[in-house]
């Protein structure tokens, strides 16, 4: 049984630790910028890759060339970490757990207090999808098959029935019942 429990995090309201700026940095800087492109990431490593370096010209990261320290962890909302040494992640997640902030340990699912998702974005549709840590490749997988059946126009579905719901006169109870019966018809239709 997968007893995770999926959130969609307002990742752009937070300030996060990304600690390692080798290819495991960049691969997380990577997959928070293109969901949430307007986070605020401070990145920590005495050497930083630098596809890094250009990102944080466009973006809002803060980059400090130098070795985690306990103090970096000081404000921030999550951390991730990917350094080559197993020994600093392991202190990071240590002092982590201490001041009760989630983190990531990349490939390390022990460690972990939450996994990055695979994701599937159509418009405002945005579908999360894990394997419990089974199999990330499956789940690349099954992204790129929803990616593919996932209608083109589904944006536009979403805003009528946005607008639609936003027409509805009456109350809660039949708004509901009213969204639901719109609904059931368009999946009958297709
Ligand atoms: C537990 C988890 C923790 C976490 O990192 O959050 C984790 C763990 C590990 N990943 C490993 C390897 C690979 N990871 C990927 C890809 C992704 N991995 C991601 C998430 C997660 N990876 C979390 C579970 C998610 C779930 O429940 O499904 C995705 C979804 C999101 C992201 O990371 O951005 C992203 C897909 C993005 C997309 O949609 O394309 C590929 C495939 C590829 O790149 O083609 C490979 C190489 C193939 C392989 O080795 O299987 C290894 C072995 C390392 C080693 O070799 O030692 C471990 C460690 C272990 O499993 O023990
Ligand atoms: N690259 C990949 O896709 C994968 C990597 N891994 C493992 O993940 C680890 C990291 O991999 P890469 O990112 O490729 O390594 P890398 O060598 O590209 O980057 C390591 C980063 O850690 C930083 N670092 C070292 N000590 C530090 C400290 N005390 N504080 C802060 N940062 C520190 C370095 O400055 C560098 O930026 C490796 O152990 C690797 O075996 C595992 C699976 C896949």
């Amino acid at each position: 049984m997968n007893t995770l429990f999926p959130i969609f995090l307002k990742a752009e309201q937070m300030t996060i630790l990304i600690v390692g700026g080798g290819n495991v940095g960049l691969e997380k800087l990577e997959a928070l910028l293109k969901n949430s492109p307007l986070s605020h990431i401070v990145l920590v490593a005495p050497e930083i890759k630098s596809e890094i370096v250009e990102l944080s010209k466009s973006h809002k990261i803060e980059l400090f060339y130098e070795p985690y320290r306990v103090e970096h962890l000081h404000d921030k909302n999550i951390v991730i970490v990917g350094t080559d040494r197993p020994e600093v992640n392991k202190q990071v997640q240590i002092d982590c757990k201490s001041m009760g902030i989630l983190v990531n340990v990349a490939d390390t699912p022990d460690l972990c207090d939450f996994y990055l998702g695979s994701v599937v974005t159509k418009g405002d549709l945005k579908i999360g999808i894990s394997t419990n840590g089974k199999s990330p490749t499956f789940a690349k997988r099954i992204r790129e098959m929803l990616q593919d059946i996932i209608p083109e126009n589904i944006q536009e579905t979403l805003d009528n029935l946005q607008k639609i719901r936003n027409s509805l006169k009456g109350d809660f109870e039949y708004k509901v019942k009213k969204m639901n019966e719109i609904t059931t018809i368009s999946k009958e239709e297709k």
